[in-house]
């Protein structure tokens, strides 16, 4: 019998490997079509109108790109396989494939029999024969998606569907489903045969590498309807972990490219929430040819000219992460006008006279130009213009005219005479300065400037031993601006948190500053071109018109802080994003929120997320952001409900800790199982060694990765006890464990994860990261908080085969080392 099945399966891939071989001559002649084409278009003379030559160039371009994708010898490049009742009319679509989705009436005969009446090969991309007939249909056509959806309670026209996988040229093996297993089908006079266990199973089987990989051959029904979905609005998709929501939002990008290229080239913004994640799946859209066209970025890299390298403590993060920041920000753009050394009088000689503003009215100017909503920098011109009118009044030169024409001739004088006045241009410059969002969110490491800004008494703000506002901070004493927005505990941990920075704003960012440094971008608006411009060429346009050189570096250019500031002002970053997807939305903060927002005001969205593996606490506020960044559009929802990645005995342990964050919420369906309990350990002696071994324990168990998952503040002694354990093993602070996955994980004191994430957002722990340490030891009453126990629950469930949890005395393990957080 099993030879028979041998020789059957043997037979089976001889016949794929005769249709791949077919594809790859075909795809053969197509290469040395498109270099000849190239060659040929690029060989024409340099004649011809502009028209004709741009057309030549795209040919060429055209060509350029199809040849490339076509020489990339794609590991399966063929992958799926459809047979077909016949259909229900006999229209063929624009890839040559018949377009009904239900059989014709009789298809089945009433015995049961039927005849195949069309076989399709499902590939990464289209390949027609020389006569138009499909080889390949590409995976997202439409006479594709029954590849995807037929299920056996739904076949349509689909009698068997088959995986195939093959390696560059060679096909190694097929994987087939029986939809209709009632119907007993012929194909070319042979019954239909039926190898292999299931191709799922055999795909999620597979040992994992430090890449997420496509899951093209695989595509399961519930996923190939949001992958497919219109993108019209916004798409939200829910689901509990491993149900492939990244997977489905990385091929949904690659299916929107494939329907409307045009609306979308380059208009692909992809959201995710750390580098680990971003780096873990960017190889995913080009194994689906599709490379270059969408933007995969993390949170902390969304803004030009800054990437987060560092991390907030817990309660930090929290303020800085809560909408009560744009209301911070809005004012520290705004005080940030007094940061320097700013002049108190203004004295200018206007007709021969002097005129003087002393500080009283400036301040009263300052008020009014401020009256105004425009971005902080662009209200310069508005600050001159009111600088003028109140020289004006003050000169008393108004009361002279009672014609009012010659009053406005004498105005226009007036203002021009002191606009080219050395003393007043200086005067501007130094008291409505250019303002950068580096420079404004440096102020606020002072801890008395941010406790004024915020509406804190400086008297009971702890401002630490800081920089100190600089300026004349001391002689605004100790008058806050408008009502409380933080609390005086809040107010000095932030201030505390930028002093990493230097004055200008330059040093390590944190992927919270990143957002706030986006919205001081928006508030401050970019710097207006210098007055001077407006009547001297730049040494730049002089050196252009003499020398036709477009570049001239002055000593202050090659200084690298003003470089780097120039650099950040002339930025013109990307904003307008046709689609964005944002993946672990349930994570972002209100002001990451915002952040996003403004990359999509335009756009249509898909939104993937699990509020169940929310590591922020105020899920109501987050909400509300969402809300708004995503605007009045009609929502379409979606929900994923298989866990491809955990087996049952694994998922089973993680659905008590879901059971206890999120009371009555249902756990996604683990698919397989593996009749691999979790292992439990307690920590005897030191926990440095018993983490080692365990990790090498895991090592020896699994072929893949090993997933080390530690409370956020050991990770960096955790790398160190792991050290020399070789690139299998990874180590992970509990928030990093986001969207990763791994063959064995290890999660060291669940106690510690869930309270470390508890402490994180409580702001009176927020200055002691070791603090967040003890507050982990309370047990299973203590570790109750909704936002730890969601990152315990992320953490639990990683492994694709292996869990083993390790324990210390905190967790208060039983004899069997099974910690009180996760006894039964
Ligand atoms: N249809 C499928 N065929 C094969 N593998 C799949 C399929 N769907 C998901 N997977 C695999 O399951 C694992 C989990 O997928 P993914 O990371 O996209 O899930 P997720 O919902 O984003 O999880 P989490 O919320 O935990 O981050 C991945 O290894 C993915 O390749």
């Amino acid at each position: 019998m099993a030879a028979q099945h041998d020789s059957a399966r043997e037979r089976e891939i001889r016949e794929e490997q005769q249709h791949l071989d077919e594809v790859y001559r075909r795809l053969e002649e197509k290469i040395h079509e498109a270099e000849f084409l190239m060659d040929d278009a690029s060989k024409r003379a340099q004649v011809g109108t502009p028209g004709a030559l741009a057309e030549r160039d795209a040919q060429v371009f055209r060509a350029g790109v199809h040849l490339n994708r076509l020489n990339r010898e794609f590991e399966d490049f063929l992958f799926g396989r459809i047979d077909l009742l016949p259909g229900a009319d006999a229209e063929r679509g624009p890839d040559g494939a018949y377009t009904s989705i239900e059989p014709a009436e009789g298809a089945v005969r009433p015995d049961g029999s039927a005849d195949i009446a069309e076989t399709l090969h499902v590939g990464r991309m289209g390949v027609l024969d020389a006569d138009y007939t499909p080889l390949v249909i590409d995976w997202r056509a439409p006479a594709a998606a029954p590849f995807y959806r037929a299920t056996p309670v739904a076949p349509g026209r689909v009698v068997r569907r088959r995986v195939i996988r093959s390696k560059g040229r060679q096909v190694l093996g097929v994987e087939d489903d029986l939809l209709r297993p009632e119907v007993s089908a012929g194909i070319g006079g042979r019954e239909l045969s039926v190898v292999g266990d299931g191709a799922l199973m055999a795909v999620l089987g597979r040992a994992r590498g430090h890449a997420m990989r496509d899951i093209v051959s695989s595509i399961q029904a519930e996923q190939d309807m949001v992958i497919r979905a219109p993108a019209a609005s916004v798409t939200e998709v829910e689901g509990g972990p491993g149900t492939g929501k990244t997977a489905v939002a990385l091929h949904r990008a690659a299916y929107l490219l494939y329907q409307d290229r045009r609306r979308y080239a380059g208009g692909i913004l992809v959201v995710s929430p750390t580098p680990l994640l971003v780096s873990y799946t960017e190889g995913v859209l080009p194994s689906l040819g599709e490379e270059g066209q969408v933007a995969v970025r993390a949170l902390g890299s969304l803004v030009e000219g800054a990437e987060a390298e560092t991390y907030d403590t817990p309660g930090v993060a929290r303020v800085k992460g809560s909408a009560r920041m744009a209301k911070v920000l809005h004012r520290a753009a705004r005080a940030a006008l007094d940061a320097g050394e700013v002049p108190d009088v203004l004295r200018v000689v206007a007709f021969r006279n002097r005129v003087e503003l002393d500080a009283a009215e400036l301040r009263h100017v300052r008020r009014q130009v401020l009256g105004g909503t425009a971005p902080v920098n662009l209200m310069r011109p508005r600050a001159r213009k009111f600088l003028l009118d109140a020289l004006w009044e003050k000169s008393g030169a108004g009361g002279r005219y009672t014609d009012p024409e010659l009053a406005a001739e004498a105005r226009e004088a007036f203002d021009e005479d002191i606009s080219s006045e050395d003393e007043f241009i200086a005067f501007l410059d130094a008291w409505w300065p250019e303002l950068t969002p580096r420079g404004v969110l440096a102020s606020l490491a002072d801890g008395e400037n941010l406790a004024r800004i915020a509406g804190v008494p400086v008297r009971s703000a702890r401002s630490g031993p800081g920089r100190s506002g600089g300026g004349r901070s001391g002689a605004r004493g100790s008058r806050s601006r408008g009502h409380r927005l933080l609390e005086p505990g809040e107010a000095s941990a932030v201030a505390a948190s930028l002093r990493r920075l230097d004055a200008h704003g330059h040093g390590p960012l944190s992927v919270h500053d990143v957002a706030l440094l986006d919205e001081l971008r928006v508030l401050l608006g970019p710097p207006p071109k210098p007055l001077r411009r407006e009547t001297e060429p730049s040494p730049e346009e002089v050196l252009q018109q003499l020398t036709g050189l477009d570049e001239l570096t002055t000593a202050a250019d090659r200084d690298p802080t003003a470089r780097r500031d120039r650099a950040e002002r002339q930025t013109e970053e990307r904003t307008d994003y046709a689609h964005v997807i944002v993946d672990e939305a349930q994570d972002l903060t209100p002001m990451q929120w915002r952040m996003v927002g403004r990359r999509g005001r335009h756009a249509t969205w898909t939104v993937v997320g699990d509020p169940a593996q929310s590591s922020w606490p105020d899920t109501r506020e987050a909400a509300e952001a969402r809300t708004e960044a995503l605007g009045a559009r009609p929502r379409r929802r979606f929900e994923l409900t298989v866990n491809y990645r955990n087996p049952a005995e694994i998922a089973e342990l993680a659905d008590r800790v879901l059971a206890l964050a999120m009371p009555g919420m249902a756990p996604p369906k683990a698919v397989r199982s593996t009749g691999l309990r979790p292992r439990f350990a307690a920590v005897r002696g030191e926990l440095s060694a018993a983490v080692r071994e365990e990790a090498e324990r895991a090592l020896a168990e699994v072929d893949g990765t090993v997933g080390v998952i530690v409370p956020m503040h050991r990770r960096d002694e955790a790398r160190e006890w792991l050290a020399g354990l070789g690139d299998r093993v990874v180590t992970l602070g509990s928030l990093e464990a986001k969207g990763l996955e791994y063959d064995a994980t290890l999660v060291v004191s669940p106690a510690g994860i869930a309270g470390t994430a508890r402490a994180e957002y409580d702001p009176d722990e927020a200055n002691d990261e070791n603090d967040a340490d003890e507050a982990g030891g309370g047990g299973r009453a203590g570790a109750g908080t909704g936002a730890g126990l969601r990152v315990l629950y992320v953490a639990l469930t990683r492994a694709t085969q292996r869990l083993t949890v390790l324990s210390g005395e905190q967790d208060l393990p039983d004899a069997d080392g099974v910690p009180e957080l996760l006894r039964d």
